[in-house]
């Protein structure tokens, strides 16, 4: 069941031109220019009830634009949305009781008074029956283990406590969809770990989560579905896994060897990193030089004493979709189909 739909979405922000010469700056007090900022242009796409999607991309790509026009806090300057049915910017107050958000570097607690009082206000804003929030309550502090801290103010809280704090917050009222923004940012690996889980246990509950970050571990470990937008249009949207697909069928190799690599002369083969004489990070596309002839071609050129060989790693495939790579590509362009179907399809025909 669809829960989102986003039709040709488009923001453009208008903003003034600055002058940077002295003449511009003092032509500025008489006429300020106004400049076009086009910040997402034209998105289509559809998220169904229960997904977890990760939406990503470079900074200034335009993924906080979306989001904030899927919250309603912005109004596009054409296009369509329907959230759970509802417009997001125009029916805003119902909308809100339907939705939460968490972001990683925008508290929601109030710095002097403890957790738990601004839950109590957050269960009178959106009028959560009593019985309600006592039952969300325990179940949001046992799952991400929140004893008392929540009774102390929220400035005293650690940045890992608070964010568990922050993610009750916006759970209390029970919301379909929640929007994460950098849920994890600075945190350490337990705390990491433990909003993780939380956040796969939701939405195996059922709660669909939009998740934006840059920390790809995230995504790895969250995300099944991974929507890239870049310089504010989609050239991504389709299963993680087959991002490696997209790329073709390239492995990362760790190797040492007995004799120096720098004398292997292989095709399809690049060296990534030098980490020593006999030892180095390569990449290898298996399409023009299969697994079995590189390790056979190896052996013979250099001696093969330990090797690992896994996918590429989930950053090299972000860097080629954000077009610092290698070369630029699109879904549509490998696809032959347009980036917004290829996730309904399921599977990318290459
Ligand atoms: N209020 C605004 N006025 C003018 N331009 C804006 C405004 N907000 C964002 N922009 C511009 O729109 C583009 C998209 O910005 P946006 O904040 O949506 O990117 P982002 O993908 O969220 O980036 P980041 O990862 O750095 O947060 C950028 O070029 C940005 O400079």
């Amino acid at each position: 069941m669809t829960m989102i739909e986003v039709n040709q979405l488009t923001k453009t922000y208008m903003t003034h031109e600055r002058g940077h010469s002295m003449r511009e700056i003092a032509m500025n007090l008489i006429r300020r220019p106004m400049k076009e900022v086009r910040a997402v242009q034209d998105i289509t796409f559809s998220v169904n009830r229960g997904e977890m999607v990760a939406f990503l991309g470079p900074n200034g790509a335009g993924k906080s634009t979306t989001l904030k026009m899927l919250t309603g806090v912005l109004h596009p300057t054409s296009g369509e949305a329907k959230v759970l049915g509802l417009t997001p910017w125009k029916q805003r107050r119902e909308y809100v009781r339907h939705i939460g958000a968490v972001f990683g570097q925008k508290s929601q607690l109030l710095w002097d008074i403890p957790p738990i009082d601004a839950f109590y206000m957050n269960k009178a804003i959106y009028g959560v029956p009593e019985a309600d929030y006592r039952r969300r309550l325990d179940q949001l502090t046992t799952l991400l283990q929140v004893g008392d801290i929540m009774k102390k103010p929220t400035r005293q809280l650690s940045l890992g406590e608070r964010m568990k704090c922050e993610f009750i917050m916006a759970m209390l009222h029970g919301p379909q969809l929640v929007f994460l923004d950098e849920p994890t940012i600075g945190l350490d690996v337990f705390a990491k770990e433990s909003i993780r889980d939380f956040i796969k246990d939701m939405n195996k509950q059922g709660v669909t989560f939009i998740l934006t970050t840059h920390d790809l571990d995230d995504v790895e470990l969250l995300a099944e579905r991974v929507i890239v937008i870049n310089h504010g249009e989609i050239v991504y949207d389709n299963a993680l896994t087959n991002l490696q697909r997209l790329l073709g069928d390239k492995k990362n190799v760790r190797i040492v060897t007995d004799t120096p690599i720098r004398q292997l002369s292989l095709q399809g083969v690049t060296v990534v990193n030098s980490i020593s004489e006999v030892e180095a990070e390569l990449e290898i596309d298996t399409e023009i030089i299969p697994l079995k002839r590189f390790i056979n071609a190896v052996n013979e050129q250099c001696g093969i004493q330990d090797m690992a060989i896994t996918p590429l790693p989930i950053e090299t495939l972000m860097k080629e979709l954000y077009g610092q790579g290698s070369r630029t590509m699109t879904a549509a362009s490998a696809t032959g189909v347009p980036a917004g179907v290829a996730a309904q399809q399921g599977d990318l025909s290459m």
